[in-house]
């Protein structure tokens, strides 16, 4: 039987980023909340995604950058790696962060955080680890798992996913990384950098499949010099211990494998068909513009609606989800999504894409970093900036590759948000020297090709000579 004091303004089911922020939201608003998580508060970000491979990544590039040193006149030795310090530092990290997104933090804010798993049981009611509750809104954010293909053997070798992977005491000798995308580059190089034997492999015939081909280029330019072996345009077919074969008939050798193949979103076991929560064609919960599922008093946000699988897209359709459930609102989510691969160097993209550009006639301002006065000195000119400009002159999107990207990827989606032109931003001073020079050098090359028309040229011309002539009569 379900009391009274069971019924909850907002049930929250999933303690990741979308969980957490969405219960915060609600809390803040008044909303007796509730937050069911089955495992860690937390989720993916803090446990096995974002906050172990960034920390990863700069042990890893303290090692690259120690070895180059040398280019700077700086002698360093042999560089070492000890790999239990550098797990250390991992799981410091997560440590450091943990408190922030912990059941105390979430109690302090006035959630009621329940252990537990949660099973929807009808359209307003749920079994929180066997207890039944009822809410008057519920939000869905049980996240994404990783995708391991069906492939021959896989389940012989202890396959490491990015789950299982900070569990791992030894460095691999032979890593084997599945799947070239965000996570298989990320991690293929910060192992290369760290001292294994990487080999990559990907079905596509590129890295970093979807983002611009310029800036994966760079990337596999600077995975193979990182010693990182490419095995691209083939798939894995068959494991057997120690062994991967592929399509193409080769094989790669391994001491460890780890599938990085995507991410399929977590709905299983849910009860979602008995609370009439639909799912879409590939299998993620279906959400309308406001996050609102199927069933209206039900809301889904993060990685389980197969949204881009981001911590900053989580986090904000947690917030308007939890808002729009118990307020009744209907906000709905804004479409400019940055995103940035943290390999080095860095890609970070926002809006439309150059090749998107050139197919609808937009015009594309780039500015390579060899000629970007920071990059220069710190000789970093593995790089570029693209602006993508519309017939109006707004900004409406752009590629950044080079160290520190993400860093400039920020005031580009609040131009693109703000709907701000490139006079905008060549005309707001710029602290000197930084890699975002070349954002504002490509939309100073935007203001002055407007002025390059041999009309507008010659009436500049013409007005420079009649001023000068009339100067010189005084
Ligand atoms: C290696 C790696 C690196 C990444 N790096 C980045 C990055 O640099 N930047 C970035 O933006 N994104 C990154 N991501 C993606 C990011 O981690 C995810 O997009 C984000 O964490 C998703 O948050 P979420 O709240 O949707 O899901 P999750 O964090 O997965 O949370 C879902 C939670 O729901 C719980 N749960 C599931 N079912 C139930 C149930 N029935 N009852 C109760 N609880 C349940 C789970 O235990 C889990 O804690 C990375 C991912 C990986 C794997
Ligand atoms: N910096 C970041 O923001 C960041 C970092 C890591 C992960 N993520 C998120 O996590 C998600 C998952 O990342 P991911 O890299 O696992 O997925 P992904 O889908 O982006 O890439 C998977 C790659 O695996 C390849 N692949 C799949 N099956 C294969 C097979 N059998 N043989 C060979 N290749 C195969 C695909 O061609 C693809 O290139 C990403 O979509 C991203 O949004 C973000």
């Amino acid at each position: 039987m379900v009391r009274n004091s069971d019924v909850w303004d907002l049930l929250v089911i999933g303690g990741g980023t979308a969980g957490l922020v969405g219960a915060h939201t609600a809390a803040a608003l008044g909303a007796r909340t509730m937050l069911v998580e089955q495992a860690r508060t937390g989720g993916d970000c803090l446990w096995t995604g974002c906050v172990p491979s960034k920390a990863l990544l700069a042990a890893a590039t303290a090692a690259a950058d120690a070895r180059g040193a040398s280019r700077l006149g700086i002698g360093t030795g042999n560089i070492t790696v000890d790999f239990a310090r550098v797990r250390a530092h991992v799981h410091d990290a997560i440590a450091a962060i943990e408190p922030q997104d912990s059941p105390e933090s979430l109690a302090a804010a006035g959630v009621h955080v329940a252990l537990g798993t949660a099973v929807l049981t009808g359209r307003d009611t749920a079994l929180v680890d066997g207890r039944p509750v009822r809410f008057r809104a519920a939000l869905l954010a049980t996240g994404a798992a990783p995708l391991v293909p069906p492939i021959e053997g896989i389940d012989t070798v202890e396959a490491l996913t990015s789950e299982t992977l900070w569990d791992v005491e030894e460095l691999p000798h032979r890593l084997v990384v599945l799947g070239a995308g965000p996570i298989g580059c990320e991690l293929g190089q910060a192992f290369a950098r760290l001292g294994s034997e990487v080999t990559l492999v990907d079905g596509s015939d590129r890295v970093l499949g979807p983002e611009d081909a310029d800036a994966a280029a760079l990337v596999d330019r600077a995975l193979r010099r990182d010693g990182v072996r490419l095995r691209l345009g083939t798939e894995g077919t068959r494991v057997e211990p120690g062994l991967l074969h592929l399509d193409d008939g080769g094989t790669v050798p391994f001491d460890r494998l780890l599938v990085a193949a995507g991410r399929r979103p977590r709905t299983s076991g849910l009860g979602l068909d008995v609370a009439g929560v639909d799912l879409d064609e590939h299998g993620a919960v279906a959400t309308d513009g406001s996050l609102r599922t199927s069933n209206p008093r039900v809301f889904a946000a993060g990685d389980v609606t197969g949204t881009p699988f981001f911590t900053h897209v989580s986090g904000m359709h947690g917030s308007i989800a939890a808002s729009n459930a118990v307020l009744g609102l209907r906000r709905t989510v804004d479409p400019v999504v940055p995103r940035v691969t943290f390999t080095s160097p860095e890609v970070a993209s926002v809006g439309v894409s150059p090749a998107q550009a050139r197919e609808r006639g937009l015009t594309v301002r780039r500015v390579e970093h060899a000629t970007v006065d920071r990059a220069v000195a710190e000789g970093g000119t593995d790089g570029f900036t693209s602006l993508v400009v519309d017939g109006r002159r707004r900004i409406v999107g752009g590629v950044v590759v080079g160290p520190r990207a993400g860093e400039t990827l920020g005031e580009l989606t609040l131009a693109i948000r703000k709907g701000l032109t490139t006079a905008d931003l060549a005309g707001t001073t710029h602290a000197y020297p930084t890699y975002n020079d070349a954002l504002v050098d490509a939309a100073i090359e935007d203001v002055r090709a407007r002025l390059t028309p041999p009309l507008v040229r010659g009436l500049l011309r013409a007005f420079v000579a009649v001023r000068g002539r009339l100067l010189d009569r005084r």
